[in-house]
């Protein structure tokens, strides 16, 4: 069963890939989605099916119109490709396809918008769900037809399903009328399946031994005394997860002796974002830029673009071959972007976003795939093993390590926005932008990316992704540190830097423990600290947790709770 709604899936989004402006390939996708358990996918594609129907009522305020692919006219076309015949500009425009019509839009509107708000409530995203509910059901009631009874129906229920949310969180019980919903209180963010997608052809397999050697080389420059090895885990997902269960990922290990104080890695990336508006930070490394009055002034961006400035011409020269040349004297579209946050809770899920962003300029400059940059391909994307083909009533997990956040904004309306401002077309370009590889590029931001925080308001403001540095795991007794000014950098502890063991006894006396000697000897794995190691146990753990995916475990956490 699984597999025929796997193999209907890659056929229809073959279709697509042939015939992008078409809404009924997307609805017709967006259920087979909903069978398969992805609503989140299925709410993209019925969003996406929506925007070209609104051309056919709307076609001055859309920029892309539905259109079916004429497939007379393609056989024809082809028999006269066969024969040789130069193509003109009026068979580009064939190619185009003919005109989705009134009668096919009230045909399907009514379904569209159910799938759409149907997945969207089974996501969690119920502030979107229930707008798109309200507009649905408005637009179908004056449709008045028989086929849109149904999906009256259908967005009825879901919308009883969002007043019980409304009503548990304002703490009305009465019956309440849609007008007098205030859709700001309904929670926005969802969530997603964390998952390895079956149909996702570019994940490494990390630890096969030819894709180690391919590391290990990209490392020697990096941190020439390290080496990337395979390393058991705990595992810690659940709420009581079994103590002799392992994950078996990557780590950096010592290929020799280090000395306290001895740098060991020093990396720079240009997978970076910052939220601050008109930034004194290099647009590309991020590094503070120098003195105008500096021997090295900093450098504008020779393509016109006003507030992107580069620390140097080598950043500005990086910056063009690597992400900026697609964007360049884009600029004014692009920075209305995530940038203007006003709920502080939200800037880290828009620095995500704008991480994102970043790496879909990558992709479009560098002409790769998003999933194939070298910043993004190896690093770890925490995925989860998940049953397809849920049952059809269950609502997805909330359990956080599992699973990913995922909003209509973040996921679907502003990745499309990036897109649209870089001047790509979202449905032509769906082999490399499809909504499932931009969830990957989340699961995989969300694992690794490390983030500064802004010494004015304490909010993160900057974030970056540094493929090698992050293939370090966590201890709470680390063996170095690391620093983040234009490149990162890990240094070994010294023996005043190591942490300090102490634990509460029963009877209420302090036990501690020595510290370790500072330095790091051959085979020794480089431990990381993904948290403040000064604080206490319970403290650490719920700073780390996030990033871990579950309660930390390492050696110094186990002997303080008292749990060995
Ligand atoms: C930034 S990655 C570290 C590199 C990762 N092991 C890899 O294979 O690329 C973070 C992930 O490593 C794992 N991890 C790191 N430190 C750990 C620890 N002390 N105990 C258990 N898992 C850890 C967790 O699964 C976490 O989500």
């Amino acid at each position: 069963m699984a597999t025929d709604l796997l193999q209907a899936r890659a056929s229809k989004t073959a279709q697509l890939y042939a015939d992008p402006h078409n809404p009924h390939l997307y609805l017709d996708r967006a259920r087979l989605y909903e069978q398969l358990g992805f609503p989140d996918l299925a709410a993209a594609d019925a969003y996406r099916a929506l925007s070209l129907l609104e051309s056919v009522v709307d076609p001055d305020g859309c920029e892309f119109h539905a259109r079916k692919v004429d497939t007379t006219v393609t056989a024809e076309k082809k028999n006269r490709d066969d024969g040789g015949e130069e193509e003109d500009e009026d068979e580009e425009d064939e190619d185009e396809g003919i005109p989705v019509t009134q009668e096919e839009y009230d045909a399907i509107i009514g379904d569209v918008y159910a799938v759409l708000v149907r997945s969207l409530v089974r996501c969690g995203c119920y502030r979107d769900a229930f707008e798109f509910g309200v507009r649905g059901l408005g637009l179908l009631r004056e449709l008045d037809s028989e086929k849109s009874a149904g999906s009256i129906a259908i967005l009825n229920e879901q919308m009883d399903s969002i007043k019980k949310i409304y009503q548990s969180r304002t703490g009305i019980n009465d019956d309440i009328k849609l007008d007098a919903i205030d859709s700001a209180i309904l929670p926005a963010q969802g969530f997603a399946r964390r998952i390895l997608y079956p149909w996702n052809e570019h994940e490494p397999d990390r630890r096969a031994p030819e894709e180690l050697v391919l590391l290990n080389e990209r490392l020697k420059t990096v941190a020439p005394k390290c080496e990337v090895r395979a390393v058991a885990l705990p595992a810690l997902h659940g709420d009581t997860p079994d103590e002799d269960e392992v994950s078996v990922q990557l780590g950096l290990f010592a290929k020799e002796d280090i000395a306290p104080d001895e740098i060991i890695l020093r990396e720079s990336s240009l997978l970076t974002a910052t939220n601050r508006l008109h930034d004194d930070l290099c647009d590309a490394c991020n590094a503070p830029l120098p003195d105008l009055s500096a021997e090295n002034p900093p450098v504008g961006c020779e393509g016109g673009c006003a507030d992107t400035i580069f620390c140097s011409q080598d950043c500005h020269d990086t910056a063009q071959k690597v992400y900026h040349g697609a964007i360049c004297g884009l600029e004014d579209g692009l920075e209305s972007i995530g940038k203007d946050i006003p709920d502080p809770k939200d800037k880290a899920d828009y620095l995500y976003l704008l991480l994102l962003g970043r790496a879909l300029a990558m992709s479009a400059t560098q002409d790769v795939h998003a999933l194939d940059l070298p910043e993004v391909k190896y690093i770890w994307g925490d995925f989860h093993d998940f049953d397809l083909i849920p049952s059809a009533t269950s609502t997805l997990s909330k359990d956080e390590s599992a699973t990913l956040p995922f909003s209509f904004q973040l996921n679907i309306l502003q990745p499309t926005r990036f897109l649209e401002e870089m001047e790509l077309n979202p449905y032509t370009t769906l082999l490399r932008y499809d909504t499932w590889i931009l969830n990957t590029l989340y699961a995989k931001f969300r694992g690794t990316a490390s983030g500064r925080l802004s010494t004015w308001d304490g909010g993160p403001e900057l974030c970056a992704v540094h493929p090698l540095w992050c293939l370090a795991n966590h201890s709470c007794d680390p063996n170095v540190r690391w620093e983040w000014g234009g490149e990162i950098t890990f240094r070994a502890r010294n023996d005043e830097e190591t942490a300090v063991w102490a634990r509460t006894r029963e009877d209420g006396r302090i036990e501690m423990k020595d510290a370790k000697k500072g330095g790091i000897k051959r085979d020794e794995e480089i431990l990381n600290h993904y948290c403040d190691i000064g604080l206490g146990v319970k403290e650490r753990r719920e700073w780390a947790c996030g990033a871990l995916g579950g309660n930390c475990r390492c050696e110094r956490c186990v002997w303080e709770a008292m749990e060995d």
